[in-house]
């Protein structure tokens, strides 16, 4: 069974005209697949990704998670959704600069898990990301490039099933991009990976390129 379903998924333009954003999309994502959504700005990449990621409904069509219905939920369902199954890493990696990273970092786990082991947690991801040892410095002292890595452990440490990453090179240089890059993809295949840029290096990282042209989505 796919990861992602998506039957004839729609997005209208929630102002104005209410112009179709996204045509009709058909779609499915397996586990574990390494996927890049590319395409011109304002090609629709963002909106794909916000359906798929719960953070907005599709107009129309259907949308399934793990064999699981999306389509329809109330906003507090989509909310419980997201905080269990999907990490997202924006282009900004809105950190809280007068809290320590290991706080910036423990924030990414929902309400409800065990907060026991948390600095053994941040420690291991940190770790992983690259920054082992900055726990306790505030946000504020990381770099760009830091930054952004701290913000992939904030989105992993609710170990999701889905990662989402907008445009996660958009404010880095060509080096701390590249790494940024190296990281997501670098990833184990328990998290899949969609990563929305205009970055022509994300195509050589994945195992699949979805492309987004004027709404319309192939591959
Ligand atoms: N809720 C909405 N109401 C009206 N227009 C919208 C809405 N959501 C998206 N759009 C429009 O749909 C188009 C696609 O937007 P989207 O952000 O998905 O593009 P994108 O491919 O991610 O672009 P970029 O690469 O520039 O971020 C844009 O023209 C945007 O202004």
């Amino acid at each position: 069974m796919s990861l992602i379903e998506l039957v004839e998924v729609t997005f209208r333009a929630t102002t104005g005209d209410r112009a179709m954003v996204l045509q009709p999309t058909t779609l499915e994502v397996q586990a574990g697949e390494q996927v890049a959504i590319m395409g011109p700005s304002g090609a629709g990449k963002t909106t794909l990704a916000s359906i798929i990621g719960a953070l907005q409904p599709a107009s129309g069509g259907e949308y399934r998670f793990d064999g699981e219905p999306i389509t329809g939920h109330a906003p507090r369902r989509s909310a419980r959704f997201r905080a269990t199954n999907v990490g997202f890493v924006f282009q900004s990696a809105h950190m809280i600069d007068e809290r320590s990273v290991m706080e910036n970092v423990a924030l990414g786990l929902p309400p409800d898990r065990p907060r026991s082991r948390v600095r053994e947690q941040v420690g291991e991801l940190l770790e992983r990301v690259g920054l082992a040892g900055k726990e306790d410095q505030p946000a504020a002292t990381l770099s760009g490039g830091e930054r952004q890595r701290a913000a992939v452990a904030r989105a992993l440490i609710k170990s999701p099933r889905l990662l989402i990453a907008d445009e996660p090179t958009g404010s880095l240089d060509q080096a701390n991009g590249a790494a940024v890059l190296d990281l997501l993809f670098g990833l184990p295949r328990d998290v899949t990976l969609l990563v929305v840029s205009h970055d022509p290096r994300i195509g050589e990282h994945a195992s699949r390129v979805v492309s987004v042209v004027d709404g319309r989505v192939s591959g």
